[in-house]
């Protein structure tokens, strides 16, 4: 049987809730992941550095016995924040990098800027300090068509944050558009992105086959098999600044099967095995661990993962569905065959 050994793992861009879910999904993502970067966009957010070392306290306590997992902590930049938490922040050794979402852009964001440029303060000490800002690169503005809102956000916001932080490391998050993969595979080394599974696998006729799918629904949304491509190409082209970040964002079954469904897929219960499928539909297996354990750990300048995961050919069917809290989950492809299977 075909198997595939590589250094083991992390996700640079996680959901991992709070309370009785974050206990039913962290399982998930400690199994298959050394690390992860740890999405602020808890009700309310992760604003301090003093939240993220209490949220830090409750995922380590999380941990199943016998795992480990080390939860890479963010803060989230509001109207609000203190230009002096950055240096606090650096300071702790546990915040990894500040996330920016455009208010009203996705989940949990409407504590999010209104304005990028409320943030530029912020965002100067983030560049003086050489922390990261992770970027939900959509415009909220409703008369941009859904399918455009990526590519307008960096002719509109991200070109011009760059000019004005030439040493701004950033991470466009989750891209999904050829416009995202072009612009990063094109800018300075400090810009880099984090690719989904399920954008490498799925164009946006995976929203509609047969029916309305609310589990194929995320932000940013599904895009035509173009763009797919063109994060497949990306992905697996060699370049070091294309790495993993699963997205995975669960939310109850309820909320999802809705007449206003909440974006997010909940990957985690499969992301490696999901990835490599990805790699090798693209004929690109080899190419799997730079990007899902080198690239990002590099960018971060954080250590390389020194054990090993393994992968082998052989099918397993998803859960069809997960429990979670009082609630349930369901993973993406609930019920159905998965061609790699973690050993
Ligand atoms: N990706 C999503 O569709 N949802 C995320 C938020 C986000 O990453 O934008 C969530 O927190 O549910
Ligand atoms: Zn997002
Ligand atoms: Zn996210």
């Amino acid at each position: 049987m075909q198997s595939i050994t590589i250094t083991r793992p992390d996700d640079w861009h996680l959901h991992l809730r709070d309370g009785e879910t974050l206990r039913a999904v962290l399982p998930d993502t400690a199994r298959r992941f050394a690390r992860a970067i740890v999405m602020p966009n808890l009700k309310p957010p992760v604003r301090t550095t003093e939240d993220a070392r209490a949220y830090r306290d409750r995922i380590l306590a999380a941990v199943p016995a016998g795992m480990q997992f080390e939860p890479l902590m963010t803060l989230y930049l509001t109207n609000n924040t203190e230009p002096a938490e950055i240096a606090r922040a650096k300071a702790s050794g546990i915040v990894h990098a500040v996330k920016y979402y455009p208010a009203g852009a996705t989940t949990n964001s409407d504590m999010g800027l209104t304005d990028l440029t409320n943030g530029y303060a912020v965002i100067a000490e983030m560049e003086k300090h050489g922390m990261p800002l992770l970027v939900h690169g959509e415009v909220t503005d409703p008369s941009v068509d859904i399918f455009d809102r990526e590519a307008v956000f960096i002719e509109r916001h991200l070109i011009p944050l760059t000019q004005a932080f030439p040493a701004l490391k950033i991470v466009l998050e989750h891209i999904t558009t050829q416009q995202g993969a072009e612009f990063v595979a094109n800018a300075p080394a400090n810009i880099a992105a984090t690719i989904t599974a399920h954008h490498l696998l799925y164009n946006r006729n995976a929203m509609f086959q047969g029916g309305i799918r609310p589990h194929y629904y995320c932000l940013p949304i599904l895009k035509r098999e173009q763009h797919r491509l063109a994060l497949v190409k990306a992905a697996t082209s060699g370049s070091v600044k294309f790495f993993l970040g699963t997205d995975s964002a669960p939310h109850p079954k309820n909320a999802k099967e809705s007449a206003c469904g909440c974006a997010g897929m909940y990957t985690a219960h499969a992301a490696i095995e999901l990835y490599a499928e990805a790699f090798e539909k693209a004929n690109a297996l080899d190419k799997l661990e730079a990007f899902a354990s080198f690239n990002g750990a590099d960018f971060y300048g954080l250590p390389r993962n020194t054990d090993t995961v393994t992968l082998a050919k052989e099918s397993w069917l998803a859960p069809a569905e997960i429990s979670f809290g009082a609630d349930k989950l369901i993973p993406l492809r609930a019920g159905e065959q998965l061609g790699w299977r973690i050993v």
